[in-house]
């Protein structure tokens, strides 16, 4: 891992080809990710977030440009990326621990050690106590929870969140950001959220890209003043700072 950067998009535009059309997705984007940054992604509906995302997970390849990640190209999926979105995925038929362990198993890497990790994580959610229940037992907010400690399990350097919280209630939301925040910044990882919520994108992220029209481009980066990212998300939000800033950024989101 010799690159200074973690994430590294360079010049990337992805069109999808279907038998009736194209659709240029994105175009022309570059930008770099530092590690133990945290990265969110804005922009209104169709811009291509979501598509930018998955093609940092290596999930399909670009069209034309590159990403790599700690200087090697992505060419498909790789342990160095963790990727959650908005609906949790957990297997109904699998208890919470063999929710948790199944990245661990897939990647061969279920060892004692990672296993007693991905319990230590499920305690930092305060849900120890759900170890054993099936994921049907769980409310809505616990079930993003533990596919976050999923998507943590396995170790990974970068994650990627796309709409994670958002089809959680506002008490939920706020407490699931809290955590979130206090994991990366414990364990230093790197982060990337799509999120439409600008609220949220201020309250959790170091640097806020803009990206907008179709296809998607860059449209403008903010940096969070420093004054902000060195609080909780809860606490950003009340900052005299805040309000500027989302009004900012809410003129350029909307700018057509
Ligand atoms: N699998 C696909 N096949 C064809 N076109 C697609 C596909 N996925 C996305 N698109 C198109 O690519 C463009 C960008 O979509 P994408 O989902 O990346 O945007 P987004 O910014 O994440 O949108 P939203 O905020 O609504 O989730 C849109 O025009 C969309 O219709």
């Amino acid at each position: 891992m010799t690159s200074p950067y973690a994430i590294q998009v360079i010049n990337l535009t992805h069109t999808y080809i279907s038998k009736k059309e194209e659709i240029v997705a994105l175009k022309s984007v570059s930008f770099d990710v530092s590690p133990s940054e945290f990265v969110a992604l804005v922009g209104s509906s169709g811009c291509g977030k979501s598509t930018l995302l998955s093609l940092i997970a290596g999930i399909f390849p670009s069209t034309h440009g590159k990403i790599l990640l700690y200087g090697q190209e992505v060419r498909g999926p790789t342990p160095l990326t963790g990727y959650m979105l908005q609906k949790d995925g957990l297997l109904e038929w699998r208890t919470v621990e063999q929710n948790l362990t199944l990245g661990l198993e897939i990647q061969r890497q279920a060892t004692r050690e990672k296993i007693a990790h991905a319990r230590f994580l499920l305690g930092q959610m305060g849900l120890s106590h759900v170890l054993h229940h099936f994921p049907s037992q769980l409310s809505g907010g616990m079930r993003q929870r533990v596919a976050l400690v999923r998507t943590l399990a396995v170790q990974p350097e970068i994650l990627l969140l796309d709409e994670p919280f958002s089809a959680l209630d506002i008490q939920n939301k706020l407490h699931l950001e809290e955590l979130l925040i206090q994991v990366l910044r414990e364990h230093k990882k790197t982060a990337v959220l799509v999120t439409h919520d600008l609220e949220e994108a201020i309250a959790m992220a170091d640097r806020i890209i803009v990206l907008g029209g179709q296809p998607g481009e860059i449209r403008r980066t903010l940096e969070v003043p420093d004054e902000i990212r060195s609080l909780s998300p809860l606490k950003a939000r009340g900052h005299a700072l805040f309000r500027p800033l989302f009004e900012e950024l809410w003129r350029e989101v909307e700018r057509p």
